[in-house]
């Protein structure tokens, strides 16, 4: 694989009038890395990913992809291929044909790995056009026309289009937006392949899930400033002290157990819910967590359940972007 740097922003600055969509943003994604965007509404993200596409031009700071500073604003730079705010598509056409008119747009201008290579006749095309619909799993609706598509096969579409460019840097915005769990899974796989060919993948998501399962390394944006970049591993390791669930086969005994034992908060104060009455919250250290488990063992009482109230990735998250997804607004 691939090590070289596809992507390299140093202090990029963006703004729309007063407004700072961007704020010294250093940004590093080497060929086949899956990197997450994440932050709360407003934050910055659709802004970063169309400075990739050549959508707009930096206010400040440098941006090079593929080693080269992006050029004119409206062009898309060569190897390059995605999309912000849904793919654009014309709805009276069908799948194959939005493809295929797509790919006759190109043209010439295939900037991808092996595009001077290809063939460039129909069938030639016609083949391309067909893998790819396959690929993400519209092959069966291939001959329908997108009027009837939902937002996820709208998506999906979108995808199919960028692969038909072969490109070494792939830039999407929430690409699992509106799609089902098979389409995610699917839609994961074609981004596992790519980036194990080599390709670089930058995409915005809402979903911790989605960003641990898919990224190699994640970037959070906060008011257009970077909060965190860098292994998923490590942005979890950032959470600090959480909130647990705990179910006893002994509630009352595991409160007071609970209470008694160093750096353990009891968070439900014992009162617990008639929903969940084995039920206990209890917060602190990993290390203090697992003395109160170590307790509750040696006093006969039995764990049927014990877990963050928040997942790790997104108490991170929250604890880094002022632990509320209004932060930004
Ligand atoms: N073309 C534009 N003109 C004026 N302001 C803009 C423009 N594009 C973005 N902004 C502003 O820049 C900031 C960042 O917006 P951006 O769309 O990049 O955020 P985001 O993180 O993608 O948000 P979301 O999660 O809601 O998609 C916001 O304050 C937004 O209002």
């Amino acid at each position: 694989m691939e090590t070289s740097a596809v992507v390299r922003a140093r202090q990029v600055s963006k703004s729309f009038g007063e407004i700072v969509a961007l704020d010294a943003v250093d940004l590093d994604v080497p060929a086949g890395q899956v990197h997450g965007l994440i932050g709360p509404n407003g934050a910055g993200k659709t802004t970063l990913l169309g400075l990739l596409l050549g959508l707009a031009r930096v206010s400040s700071g440098s941006l090079e992809v593929l080693g080269a500073d992006l050029g004119m604003p409206g062009v898309p730079p060569a190897g390059v291929a995605g999309f912000v705010d849904g793919p654009g598509l014309y709805p009276s056409l069908t799948a194959r044909q939005n493809l295929a008119a797509l790919a006759a747009l190109r043209g010439g201008r295939r900037g991808g790995r092996r595009g001077d290579r290809r063939g460039s006749g129909r069938h030639t095309t016609d083949a391309r056009v067909t893998a790819a619909l396959d690929e993400v799993g519209l092959g069966e609706v291939a001959d329908d026309r997108l009027r009837g598509f939902s937002l996820g096969m709208r998506q999906r579409l979108g995808l199919a289009a960028a692969l038909l460019t072969e490109p070494r840097l792939l830039v999407l915005d929430e690409p699992s937006n509106g799609l089902d769990p098979a389409g995610t899974r699917q839609v994961h796989r074609v981004l596992t392949r790519l980036a194990d060919t080599g390709v670089a993948i930058v995409m915005s998501s809402h979903r911790m899930d989605e960003l641990a399962a898919l990224c190699d390394e994640v970037t959070i944006l906060h008011t257009g400033r970077v909060v965190f970049s860098g292994p998923v591993g490590k942005l979890a390791a950032e959470s600090g002290d959480l909130d647990y669930r705990v179910v006893t086969s002994r509630p009352d005994e595991a409160a007071r157990i609970a209470a008694a034992t160093n750096g353990v908060r009891l968070v439900t104060g014992g009162a617990r819910s008639a929903a969940a009455p084995d039920a206990l919250t209890v917060h602190g250290p990993v290390a203090a967590i697992d003395d109160l488990v170590g307790s509750l063992v040696r006093g006969g009482i039995a764990i049927r359940e014990l877990g963050p109230v928040v997942p790790p990735l997104e108490a991170a998250f929250l604890a880094l972007t002022d632990g509320t997804e209004e932060g930004a607004r």
